[in-house]
């Protein structure tokens, strides 16, 4: 049986303790799971392209020239720095965490081995760029698609290309604008949820973990939003979420197992572990079936563009799969949209929860700086006691700055995992040498070298949202165009202002799909709880720690007494 803890277990805090334990890994993986709402059609190859699947003996071969290459002494064929004698370095902690001292050492671009494997770790923003931008199906999501398959199976992070080009097109529209003006009032209507649970605990002077919370808030919106399905996760437990963290855990597992047993016949009865994943794994599919049938009764137009302009507010059931099913073609089966489903649902409610605890953390530890952001909340919300528009969230760019810059320090995912498909030469970025990445190796981009590095950003370590309204350059990043406000123009600064120093959605044709309507949901979560309460962290930041995808790990989540706060509005500063 999966640890399961006892806090609030009356409202249903169990699951998100299994998650909290069982995350470690899986966050690396999960997280490094997603692609952009806003990737063109041109960035697609043409019909013929069929990226070559790597065999089982080239990833062998490759092992081992690349250990004879770099234990050999000889010269690498990649020409690519090597970071030696670091085993110990990486065990035991967040691996991103342990990479960062290297890439001050080695530069933007170093080459990895430890035991049998062999990585290239690229941290240069003109590099990141011809990677996932330019070169986006010279790679596939390796590693990471191996370790998600058993529980996304061709859900759009692990998909194999020619799947994923498909399950791209269509879900890509499900995002429009129409859509998403609605899902602005869904996030008011949960958030308010949140909000009002948390009176209670200021009235009682309560401490109360923020992490847990805005866990459980993401993950009642992505219910609603992407299956028309209340978690209900702030005010009860929810079986489902526990057997999908449970079996996020098994995946976690199954990195790092040295052979995959439970392929051996019968392993998955036999062994207690894999009959829980089993049984965890039916619990889920029974669910998401359920749901996939029930809207399948209900008969929908199939004209995207009908489907695009209709009018939200008189649509019964307004949710994701809906959408599917409606576009759905005849050769896109339930188990297409059950791994659609399954992969939402993993890739798009930790990671909002992850950017609103750090976001609350880092004003916790600046009170001028989040009194700031109080008052232009107030400014924009006015006295009325509503929830957010679309306007307002315009308006409020202090609030999407905050959170945009929680992105830049505590990405999510710290990580992005490719393999090789062809052999790549990379353009020189900072480094001298010119590299090639072999056909085989495996790839991670690490977002928080990127994100942290001084040569790309002034005071890397410092929390500083209005950083993004001014310019940035550096002529010592070769190529690297630097960070320029002028190009920010959507709800974040993205990777075109910051020439890819910045790409906490990652970039390219894989992009998030959920970029939008995570900065939404974020700002209208954080603007509501702000502009209703003080919060003070009770343990020393210090004691706030970091699992493998970059959440908060020790056993209190984020604790903090909350206090109610009179928003300053102009009626409220005049009656003074
Ligand atoms: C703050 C919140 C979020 C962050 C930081 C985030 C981050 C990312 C990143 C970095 C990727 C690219 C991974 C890679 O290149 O390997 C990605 C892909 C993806 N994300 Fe998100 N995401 C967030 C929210 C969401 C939401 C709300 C959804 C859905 C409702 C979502 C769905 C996806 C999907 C389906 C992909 C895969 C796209 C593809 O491969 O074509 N994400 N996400």
């Amino acid at each position: 049986m999966v640890a399961r803890a006892r806090v609030h277990a009356s409202r249903g805090v169990d699951a998100r303790r299994v998650r909290a334990r069982g995350r470690a890994r899986v966050d690396v993986i999960a997280r490094a799971v997603k692609e952009p709402s806003s990737a063109p059609e041109e960035a697609l190859p043409d019909e013929n392209f069929k990226p070559e699947q790597l065999k089982f003996q080239d990833i062998v071969s490759l092992w081992v020239t690349q250990i004879l290459q770099t234990y050999g002494g000889k010269e690498s064929k990649d020409n690519a720095p090597v970071c030696e004698g670091v085993i110990d370095d990486l065990v035991g902690g967040p691996i991103f965490l342990a990479l960062y001292p290297y890439f001050r050492r080695y530069g933007g671009v170093f080459k990895l081995a430890f035991g049998p494997k062999v990585f290239m770790v690229l941290s240069d923003p003109v590099i990141v760029r011809e990677v996932l931008k330019e070169k986006p199906f010279s790679f596939d999501k390796g590693v990471l698609a191996e370790i998600l398959e058993p529980i996304m199976g061709q859900g759009l992070i692990p998909a194999p290309y020619a799947v994923w080009k498909n399950r791209r097109r269509q879900l890509v529209p499900g995002f429009h604008k129409a859509w998403l003006d609605h899902m602005v009032g869904l996030f008011g209507h949960c958030s308010n949820e949140l909000v009002r649970n948390l009176d209670k605990s200021a009235e009682d002077g309560e401490v109360v973990d923020m992490e847990e919370r805005f866990c459980s808030v993401s993950l009642d919106i992505i219910g609603l939003a992407v299956f028309n399905y209340d978690f209900g996760s702030v005010t009860k437990e929810s079986p489902i979420i526990s057997a999908v963290y449970n079996c996020l855990q098994e995946a976690a597992h199954r990195s790092t197992f040295y052979f995959p047993y439970w392929n051996i016949p019968f392993a998955t009865d036999i062994v207690p572990r894999q009959r829980e994943f089993k049984q965890n794994m039916k619990i889920i599919n029974e669910t998401l079936n359920g749901l996939i049938q029930k809207a399948q009764k209900f008969e929908g137009t199939e004209d995207l563009e009908e489907l695009q302009n209709r009018d939200y507010s008189k649509v019964k059931d307004p949710s994701l799969l809906r959408f599917l099913v409606d576009i759905r073609g005849a050769d896109v089966t339930d188990s297409q949209l059950r791994d659609d489903l399954m992969t939402m649902l993993i890739a798009g409610h930790e990671t909002t929860a992850a950017v609103l605890t750090w976001g609350l953390f880092c004003l916790m530890q600046n009170p001028e700086l989040m009194k700031r952001i109080q008052a232009d909340i107030d400014e924009v919300m006015g006295d009325d006691d509503r929830t957010p528009t679309y306007d307002d969230i315009q308006k409020l760019e202090s609030v999407r700055l905050c959170i945009a810059e929680a992105l830049r320090l505590y990405p999510e995912p710290p990580i992005l995992i490719r393999r090789c498909l062809e052999d790549v030469t990379l353009p020189k970025g900072a480094g001298d040498a010119e590299v090639t990445l072999i056909k085989g190796m495996d790839i991670f981009i690490s977002v928080w070298n990127l994100h942290r590095s001084p040569e790309c950003w002034e005071n890397p370590e410092e929390f500083d949202p209005f950083r993004f309204k001014r310019p940035f350059a550096n002529p010592g990043v070769k190529d690297w165009a630097g960070y320029n406000p002028e190009l920010f123009t959507g709800l974040y600064p993205n990777e075109v202002a910051s020439d890819f120093a910045f790409i906490p959605f990652g970039a390219g044709a894989r992009k998030c799909i959920g970029d939008q309507f995570a900065m939404l949901e974020a700002t209208i979560a954080m603007a509501m709880v702000l502009r209703r309460y003080d919060f003070e962290l009770t343990t020393d930041p210090k004691d706030i720690g970091m699992t493998m995808g970059a959440t908060i790990h020790t056993e209190k989540g984020l604790p903090c007494r909350v206090r109610r706060r009179q928003p300053v509005t102009t009626a409220t500063a005049a009656a003074v």
